[in-house]
Parts: structure tokens; sequence; C-alpha cells
């Protein structure tokens, strides 16, 4: 599929809008087509007065200025954007399978099995490291911010405030803490490495079904992160165990990195 040609300046004439995708703190995100080539994109509105009242839009200029140069296989595309006085318009790539969050529940078992799981794992290894190539981390993986393409590829899907479908149930209101790493639940600041931790947590999720420090509530789920207390099911292989274990480790430091995740046996065994 060739993307729209960059014109100069893109309006919302120019596309006809579809239904709603999901919906977020700052808008919402609709299926759109160019009218000219009658191209499929995703259509992310943000409303100028939320991004001023919450006061981020450094943080929305950043991650636009970003995402727009990033070209990769497993990294949602931002092809364009364009605004009015009420509202700043993405033009987004589609990704016509949704969410993995939704690809998850979908599941017989909730739960992937080890090809499907070590394939995603790959995917956005590869994504994060071509992102730590370029010093841009915690790109906030978990299953509500990765959607899937054409064929099923894994794309990440995020520009730093997360938009939740209508119907993903965990968003509370700062987004699921299951992922936030040690580091970060003490509030130190945090390096590459914390995507290493949620990398971890993914691989857990996907494999077992839910995130490995899900408890009750915040503070059960924190002093499980602080203890990096979590069990693993019988059915879960030992190539897996060892790859969670390397990567789910408090000391940011003496995580596994991304180019030992991509040769670990596990990957290996289950991906070509
Ligand atoms: C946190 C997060 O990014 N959640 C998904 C956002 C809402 C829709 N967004 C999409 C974006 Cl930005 C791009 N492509 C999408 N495709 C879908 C989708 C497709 N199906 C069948 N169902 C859905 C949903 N959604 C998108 C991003």
């Amino acid at each position: 599929d060739i993307p729209p040609r960059p014109k100069k300046t893109w309006e919302l004439s120019n596309f006809d809008i579809g239904r709603l995708l999901g919906r977020g703190k700052f808008g919402n995100v609709y299926l759109a087509r160019e009218k000219e080539s009658q191209f499929v994109v995703a259509l992310k509105v943000l409303f100028k007065r939320q991004i001023g009242e919450s006061n981020v839009e450094h943080q929305v200029r950043r991650e636009i200025e970003i995402q727009s140069h990033l070209r990769h296989p497993h990294i949602l595309r931002l092809y364009a954007y364009f605004h009015d006085d009420v509202r700043i318009y993405l033009i987004l790539e589609y990704a016509p399978q949704g969410t993995l969050f939704n690809a998850l529940q979908a599941q017989p078992l909730k739960r992937f099995d080890e090809r499907q799981s070590a394939t995603y794992i790959k995917s956005l290894c590869s994504a994060l490291l071509y992102l730590h190539e370029r010093d841009i981390i915690h790109r906030d993986i978990k299953p509500e911010n990765l959607l899937l393409g054409h064929k099923g590829v894994l794309k990440i899907a995020d520009f730093g405030w997360s938009v939740h479908e209508p119907n993903s149930m965990r968003m509370t209101l700062c987004g699921t803490v299951d992922y936030l790493p040690p580091e970060m639940v003490q509030g130190k600041p945090h390096t590459k490495n914390v995507d290493l931790w949620s990398l971890g947590v993914l691989c857990y999720e996907l494999l077992v079904g839910h995130a490995p420090f899900f408890s009750k509530n915040y503070d059960e789920t924190y002093k499980k992160i602080l203890k990096v207390e979590y069990k693993l099911p019988e059915h879960i292989s030992k190539a897996a165990t060892h790859l969670i274990s390397k990567l789910l480790v408090l000391n940011p430091a003496h995580r596994l990195n991304l180019d030992q995740v991509m040769v670990h046996p596990w990957i290996i065994a289950h991906t070509q």
C-alpha cells in the first residue's frame, strides 16, 4: 500500500470519516478514507483545549516530531498531521486487526501458544532495537498499545498518551500499572531498560493470559513489582521461563539486553 503523498497541507474535507475505533483522554480515533486516493487511514483527533488544559502541548509536539520520522515494519506510521483552531488531526496507518489486547481476549484460553507469543516478542524486540538506536525509550508497551496490521503483523501504536478502545476494561486514570518497572514505581529516572522489563511483563501476559503482578489494587501490585513476586503456571516451557526470569530483574542493568533476547533459545526455537 502506497501511503498518501505528503501534500503540503491536508484538511478534514479530504477525508470520509468512518466508525469510531477508540476513545481517549485527549480525543478519539476514527476510521477514515482519503477521498482522492481511497487510501484508508486511522484519524486521531486531539482537542487543543484538553491538551492546553493538561499542559502537554510540548509532549504532543515531541511525539508527533518523533513518530513522523520513524520507519519500521513493527511501528505504526504517522503519515502526516494538520489542525484547525479547535483540533489537531493525526493521519495514522490503519491496523485492520485491532489491538493485541482484544486479540488476547478473543483467544479460547485467553492466551497465545509459544510460537505466536515468541513471534510477537521478536517483532517487538526488533522495533525496540530500532527505537533504542534512536534514543527513544518508554514506548509504554502493553497489549492495549500494540496493534495488529495485515496478516496480524504487530505494530507499536502509542504516542505517549494512550487511547483506549470503547471496551478495554483495564484502563485506570493513568492507565494500568501492571507494566511499570520497579524504578518507575519508586519514581527513579528511567532508562531504556524500562522497555526490557515491560517486554518481560508482556511475554508473561501473552503466555499466561494475565499480567505477572496483577492484583486487586495498586498497592498490592506495587508491592509485588518491587519484590519481583510472580509465579509461572506449569504449562510454560523452561526456555520461556528462563527468558522471563532474565527480563523481570529488579536491577535495570542486570536485565537481558535486546540483542540477547533476539537470539535467546526460546525465540530461536519458536520463530523462523
Ligand atoms: C491504546 C490504543 O492505541 N488503542 C487503539 C487505539 C484506538 C484505535 N487505534 C487504532 C489506530 Cl491508531 C490504528 N489502527 C487501528 N485499527 C484499530 C482497530 C481495528 N479493529 C478491527 N478494531 C480496532 C480497534 N484501531 C486502530 C488506536
